[in-house]
């Protein structure tokens, strides 16, 4: 199991102060949403030129032209993409081929997906990584639940978990063996997060 930090609502110092203190602990790095939208493809490309060796995401949440924002991405230095599980067939289609190209992959966010159905739709199409995740602003009625699991049930994804999940959940979390768990607010806003990384790093190895 892998230990992917997001960096989400930080500034570019931010992000590049907490990965260098838990670069040990953590597998991949995760450029959020924010942080892109806040520095574009520039700190995707700084991460990676920092941390050659580690797994890069940019956090894109595409939910159209899958191809030009995945290659945008791929171009930048990202290993992994992500596009949302809502968008159309195409877009997401459009984004697996780019990955392909480049040799990297697409990870499909299934923010407010709750159908077994699309999930069908999703492995018929060729997806092979997705995300179960509960949103930031959703997560003010609750952090990551672990019943999100069914939705996987059964189906040959390489699942990635998301949504608030810190040292008190985590375990719960473990129980369903998950390929990677992400972490964003409980290490970034921790007052040491190097220590509550390095925490979580033992749980889940
Ligand atoms: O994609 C995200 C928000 O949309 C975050 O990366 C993900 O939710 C992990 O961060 P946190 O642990 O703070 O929820």
């Amino acid at each position: 199991m892998k230990l992917q930090l997001a960096l989400d609502r930080l500034t570019r110092e931010e992000c590049l102060r907490i990965v260098k203190e838990t670069e040990q602990e953590i597998d991949l790095i995760e450029v959020g949403t924010g942080v892109i939208k806040e520095y574009g493809m520039a700190i995707v490309r700084e991460i990676k030129k920092i941390y050659p060796n580690k797994t890069i995401v940019a956090d894109m949440k595409t939910c159209d032209a899958g191809g030009h924002e995945a290659k945008q991405a791929f171009e930048a230095g990202a290993d992994i993409v992500t596009v949302m599980a809502f968008s159309s067939d195409l877009t997401i289609k459009d984004t697996m081929k780019v990955a392909e190209e480049y040799r990297k992959q697409a990870m499909v966010d299934l923010l407010e997906v709750s159908s077994r159905d699309r999930m069908q739709q999703l492995e018929n199409i060729g997806v092979n990584l997705v995300s179960l995740h509960v949103g930031k602003d959703k997560q003010q009625e609750g952090n990551f639940d672990t019943e999100l699991f069914s939705l996987v049930k059964g189906f040959e994804f390489e699942v990635t978990v998301a949504g608030g999940i810190n040292l008190d959940t985590l375990p719960d979390i473990i129980q369903k063996k998950p390929d990677t768990v992400i972490v964003g607010s409980a290490i970034t806003k921790a007052s040491n997060p190097q220590q509550i990384a390095s925490e979580m790093k033992r749980l889940i190895d």
